[in-house]
């Protein structure tokens, strides 16, 4: 099943004139990879909030999601930190990739270079009633490896 696309309005803001636009590396590329508009380094343990050069307008309705480059991870230690951050519908800032360093060596950001990818999600809400008793499940109140490894 493929879902239609999306339509998000996107604005390049001065600093990221000349870099290119978010998008799919292959046709069945589940994230559209978005480049740094900076170029900064990043000390091991250190964390940023790198900028893109642009702002969107996300149909309401819908979420975009910040996801790390397993390459980067994998490779460097670089994640988000804040995976899988969120962009609000309603939110017309700069979008911006909150890297983190987990690995040992200093990274070097470099404008240009892709460093996270996005993916719209549909959002569901929920409304919340306050009551004195919840309804009995077999879990209970177990968690966090109560049933085992
Ligand atoms: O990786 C991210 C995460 C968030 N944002 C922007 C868009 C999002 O709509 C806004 C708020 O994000 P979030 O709700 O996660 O952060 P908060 O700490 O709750 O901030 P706020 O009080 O502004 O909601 O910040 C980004 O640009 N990149
Ligand atoms: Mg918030």
């Amino acid at each position: 099943m493929t879902l239609s696309p999306i339509a998000i309005a996107l604005k390049r803001l001065p600093h990221g004139e000349g870099l290119p636009l978010p998008a799919y590396a292959t046709p069945g590329a589940a994230g559209m990879d978005v480049v740094a508009a900076e170029s900064l380094t990043l000390a091991p343990g250190a964390r940023a909030a790198v900028a893109t050069g642009f702002a969107i307008a996300i149909p309401p309705g819908y979420e975009v999601q910040v996801r790390p480059r397993s390459g980067l991870a994998l490779k460097h230690g670089i994640t988000c930190l804040n995976t899988p951050g969120t962009i609000d519908e309603d939110y017309r800032g700069e979008v911006k990739v909150i890297l983190a360093n987990l690995g040992q060596e200093p990274f070097a950001v470099v404008r240009g270079e892709r460093i996270a990818q996005l993916v719209p999600a549909p959002v569901q809400r929920a409304t919340l009633t306050e009551v004195e008793t919840l309804d009995d499940t077999q879990r209970g109140t177990g968690g966090f490896g109560s049933t085992g490894q």
